[in-house]
């Protein structure tokens, strides 16, 4: 029998910034394929870090990144296969909607058919069907968010980085959002680390919640 190793492990990792403490410290965390894993903690707890680490943008000063049974320390983070959303979604604001999603597909030199096809695809999911001639500038915070979540997933990542992605609406979209991004994690079968100060959040989107303080993971 074969067993689909996990989309993320992490093992003993430590991540320290210039002043050379070492913030994160002996990290060991799970996230299986399809698992959804909520990180919780206070600010300043070390979420973003330890996120950041996951992506390749922070260095580690000790310990093993492992993402579908690859060691991935030395791999940059284009290379690593993971979709970011951040708190303000951050689409590019030279581009449509349509383009915003393509971006990722363009990139990998998908033929113009196949990304007109996953675009729509990606929109209808996230619940902004006809919405790709828009210019970024005119949606709302919560359309924005659902754009930055069609352009992440589009490429079928293997793991899903959310870094507090509904932190900037306000209370009854974010509720709203949240059971949208949880239906839209199940249908697309996502792994997923989600960052959140929110135990709500965390429980409407996440399979799992892990808490973070002063940068020690603690056994949930
Ligand atoms: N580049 C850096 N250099 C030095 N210290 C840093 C750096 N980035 C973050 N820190 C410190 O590391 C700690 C963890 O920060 P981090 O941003 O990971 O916390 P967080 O849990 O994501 O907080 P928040 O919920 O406020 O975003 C904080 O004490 C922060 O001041």
């Amino acid at each position: 029998m074969t067993t689909t190793p996990p989309a993320l492990e992490l093992r003993s990792v430590g991540i320290s910034f210039e002043d050379e403490y070492e913030w994160i410290k002996d990290a060991n965390l799970r996230v299986e394929d399809g698992e959804v894993v909520a990180l919780l903690g206070p600010s300043g707890s070390g979420k973003s870090t330890l996120l950041r680490g996951v992506a390749g943008l922070e260095t580690l000063t000790a310990g093993e990144i492992w993402m579908r049974g690859r060691l991935v320390n030395d791999v940059p983070t284009h290379q690593r296969n993971c979709g970011m959303v951040f708190q303000d979604g951050q689409l590019f604001p030279h581009r449509n909607v349509r383009r915003n999603v393509a971006y990722g597909l363009e990139a990998a030199h998908w033929s113009k058919s196949a990304i007109n096809e996953r675009v729509d695809a990606m929109l209808e999911l996230v619940g902004l069907a006809g919405f790709g001639d828009r210019a970024v500038q005119t949606l709302s915070g919560g359309q924005a968010q659902r754009v930055a979540l069609a352009r992440s997933l589009a490429t079928k990542p293997q793991l899903l980085l959310l870094d507090e992605p509904l932190s900037a609406l306000d209370r009854e979209l974010r509720d709203r959002l949240a059971t949208d991004l949880r239906r839209i994690l199940t249908q697309t079968g996502s792994s997923a680390l989600h960052v959140t100060h929110d135990l709500d959040e965390a429980k409407t989107i996440a399979d799992r919640t892990v808490f973070i303080d002063e940068g020690r993971l603690q056994p949930s």
